[in-house]
């Protein structure tokens, strides 16, 4: 195998949707490889299966034998995020992985999620965790006390990886005329990879903020999906960046040069 040169070229010029005649300001922010424009209004902070599942002692993927030892940092970030989401005005949807008691929505036998699922080949290992994981009801699929939905937020549950399959994702998006989606969660490589892959092929603007997300696989890992976004799907950020820009008036300064970048 050889080792991809780093050809992602940075740029300081935003890009974006291209800002309406007479509408405010866009918010740019700092992103890899270009910052970009956006607006509260035309965007949402999207929370990938924040479920005691992925993220908690005890749950499928700590149980699956994965290590999710670094996840606490992950989870702290998140919720700074959202907190900072919702005041500025941002949707927050949370996105909540799992299926039917019964396992219906997992496939059988004829699916290839009943071959690729973890949750679901750990519990045929082992029959005493049967019923446990990922199911509507339980313990497992239930989201992060820390992640619990305010009003005006919205959960939108998923029975595959990518957000987008067989979900209402995209119509509630595209009702509130969102274009741009800021991807929080567990995991990198998974979930908010497969999600921010199908967001790129939906024409939404997706950007993937690395410090508040968690890989399942290790450090390296995280730095392919990293490599992944900044160069073929979408922009890399950090929650620093996030919090600072939602929470700044946005400047007609700031405003030209989104206007001027997305007009070229
Ligand atoms: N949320 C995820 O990224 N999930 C990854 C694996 C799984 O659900 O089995």
């Amino acid at each position: 195998m050889t080792t991809p040169k780093n050809t992602t070229l940075t740029s300081t010029v935003p890009v974006g949707v291209p800002n309406a005649p007479g509408a405010p300001a866009p918010l740019v922010l700092p992103a890899r490889p270009e910052p970009v424009a956006l607006h509260a209004a035309n965007s949402a902070l999207i929370v990938v299966d924040m479920q005691n599942a992925y993220a908690s002692v005890g749950g499928y993927v700590d149980s699956a034998g994965f290590d999710i030892s670094g996840a606490q940092g992950t989870i702290a970030n998140i919720v700074r995020t959202v907190e900072a989401a919702r005041a500025a005005g941002i949707l927050v949807i949370f996105l909540q992985n799992g299926w039917d008691a019964a396992y219906v929505d997992a496939g059988g036998p004829g699916s290839p999620n009943w071959y690729k699922s973890n949750a679901l080949k750990t519990m045929r290992k082992k029959p005493e965790l049967a019923g446990k994981f990922l199911a509507k009801g339980g313990w497992d699929y239930e989201l992060l006390d820390v992640m619990k939905p305010q009003t005006g937020d919205i959960v939108i549950p998923k029975t595959r990886y990518s957000g987008f399959f067989n979900s209402t994702l995209d119509s509630t998006l595209r009702a509130r005329g969102i274009r741009n989606l800021v991807f929080t969660g567990i995991a990198t490589n998974v979930c908010v990879e497969s999600t921010l892959r199908d967001a790129f092929h939906l024409e939404y603007f997706a950007v993937m903020l690395e410090d508040a997300t968690h890989e399942l696989g290790g450090a390296a890992i995280q730095k392919a999906a990293v490599y992944n976004v900044e160069t073929f799907f979408g922009w890399v950020s950090t929650v620093d960046d996030f919090c600072r820009t939602v929470a700044a008036p946005s400047t007609p300064a700031a405003a030209m040069t989104a206007r001027e970048t997305t007009a070229a």
